[in-house]
C-alpha cells in the first residue's frame, strides 16, 4: 500500500468519524425528547429492558468485525451518556439546583439572614420540658448573642414508650420564650395536622430525619410557605434529599434550609456518622443554605468544637447544637447536650475560629 493509499483510506476514515458524530448527536437529540417525555408521564429515565432490547437487536444484525461483546460494550456507552444527558437535563429543572438558580438562597428570619455572609448558629434542648427549662436556657443563649432558638415539642422518638413531647404546650412555650427574648423560633413537626398550629406559635418549622421523605408533610410544608428547616435522613443520599427538598420549593416555597445531621454507618462511637463531604457537595448542587446537626450527628459533647470548625471549613452557613440546664435530668438526648457552661466555653472558642452572625 502507497502512502497515498493510506492517506485516502484515513481521509474516509475521517469522513465516517463525521457520520458518526452527527448520527450519535441527532440520537441524543431524540433521547431527550424522550427524557422530557418521561418526565411529563412520571416515567423513570432509565430503562433496562428497553436497553437490552436494542443490545439483542443490534447483536443479531452484528455483521462483525467487531464481536459481539464488543458491539454491546459500545452501545452501552452510548446509552450510559444518553441517560447522563437525562440526569443533567433532570437537574437542570430541579428548582433547588444551581443549574436553575446560581446565586445562593438568603432566608431572612426577624432581620437574620440565612445562608448569607454571617454563620447563623440554631441552639437550645432537644425538648421543651418546661417554661423555666426554656426560660434558663433562653436566656443564656441570647446574652451570648444566639439568635435562633430551637426546642422539640413534638417528639420523633424510635420507642413510643419514650417522651413524645409537650404537643400544643410545648409550642406555646417556645413561642412566649422567643418573644421575652426576641429570638427566632423553630421546631420540629411530625405531620402536617400540626402545621396551621405550628405556624402560630414559631417562626420556623424542622421536618426530622425520619420524616424527610414523608411526602405529605413535604407538600404541606410548601403549600404553607413557613420557612423551613429540612434534615437529611440517616439512610437518606444527598439527591434524595434535594429531591425532598424540590417538594417544598416546587409547591411555592423556596424558604428551605437544608441540614447534615449525620448517615448510619457502621460506626458505634459516634451517634451517626456526620458527612463533612455532605457541605460542600450540597453547595456546589444547591443554592440553599446548608446548617450542620453537631449534636444529632456526633451525639457527644466533647468533639462538637472540632466538628463545629470542620463544617464551617466546608462551607456550612451555620450550625444546630443542643443546650440544656442540666442535661442529665433531660427527658431526651442527655448524653448529647451540651450545659450551659460547655456552650458558652464551645461558643466563645467557636468565635475565635470563625466569628458568628447570630
Ligand atoms: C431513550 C430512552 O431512555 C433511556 C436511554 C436509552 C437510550 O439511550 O437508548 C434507552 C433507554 C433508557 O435507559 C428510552 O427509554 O427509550
Amino acid at each position: 500500500m502507497s502512502t497515498s493509499d493510506l492517506e485516502a483510506l484515513r481521509n474516509k476514515l475521517d469522513e465516517i468519524n463525521v457520520q458518526i458524530l452527527e448520527l450519535i448527536s441527532n440520537r441524543a437529540e431524540i433521547v431527550e425528547k424522550i427524557g422530557i417525555e418521561k418526565q411529563k408521564q412520571g416515567i423513570p429515565r432509565f430503562d433496562p429492558v428497553r436497553e437490552s432490547r436494542m443490545l439483542e437487536n443490534l447483536v443479531q444484525k452484528n455483521k462483525g468485525p467487531f464481536d459481539d461483546a464488543t458491539v454491546r460494550h459500545l452501545f452501552k456507552q452510548i446509552f450510559k451518556a444518553s441517560l447522563e444527558l437525562l440526569e443533567e437535563e433532570h437537574k437542570k429543572h430541579l428548582l433547588v439546583t444551581r443549574k436553575r438558580k446560581h446565586e445562593d438562597t438568603v432566608i431572612h428570619i426577624k432581620g437574620v439572614g440565612i445562608g448569607g455572609p454571617d454563620k447563623v448558629l440554631v441552639a437550645g434542648p432537644c425538648t421543651v420540658e418546661s417554661y423555666g427549662q426554656m426560660y434558663e436556657v433562653a436566656a443564656s443563649l441570647k446574652a451570648q448573642g444566639v439568635t435562633i432558638l430551637r426546642g422539640g415539642a413534638y417528639k420523633s422518638r424510635t420507642s413510643p414508650y419514650d417522651f413524645q413531647g409537650l404537643g400544643k404546650e410545648g409550642l406555646e412555650i417556645l413561642h412566649k420564650v422567643g418573644g421575652q427574648f426576641g429570638m427566632i423560633t423553630v421546631s420540629e413537626i411530625m405531620d402536617s395536622s400540626e402545621l396551621e398550629l405550628a405556624g402560630q406559635y414559631i417562626d420556623m418549622v424542622e421536618i426530622g430525619a425520619k420524616n424527610m421523605q414523608n411526602f405529605s408533610l413535604l407538600k404541606a410544608v410548601g403549600d404553607s410557605g413557613i420557612p423551613v428547616l429540612l434534615k437529611r435522613g440517616n439512610s437518606a443520599t444527598l439527591e434524595e434529599l434535594l429531591l425532598s427538598a424540590e417538594y417544598i420549593v416546587s409547591r411555592g416555597n423556596a424558604q428551605v434550609i437544608l441540614m447534615e445531621r449525620g448517615i448510619r454507618t457502621y460506626e458505634k462511637w459516634t451517634r451517626n456518622t456526620l458527612d463533612i463531604s455532605a457541605v460542600p457537595i450540597l453547595k456546589k448542587e444547591s443554592h440553599l443554605p446548608v446548617l450542620v446537626d453537631l449534636s444529632h450527628s456526633t451525639g457527644r459533647k466533647d468533639i462538637v468544637l472540632p466538628c463545629a470548625k470542620a463544617a464551617l471549613a466546608a462551607g456550612a452557613d451555620g450550625l444546630l447544637v443542643e443546650v440544656h440546664p442540666d442535661p442529665s435530668i433531660s427527658l431526651s438526648d442527655g448524653q448529647q447536650q451540651l450545659d450551659l457552661k460547655q456552650f458558652a466555653e464551645f461558643y466563645r472558642d467557636l468565635n475565635a475560629f470563625q466569628p458568628f452572625g447570630s
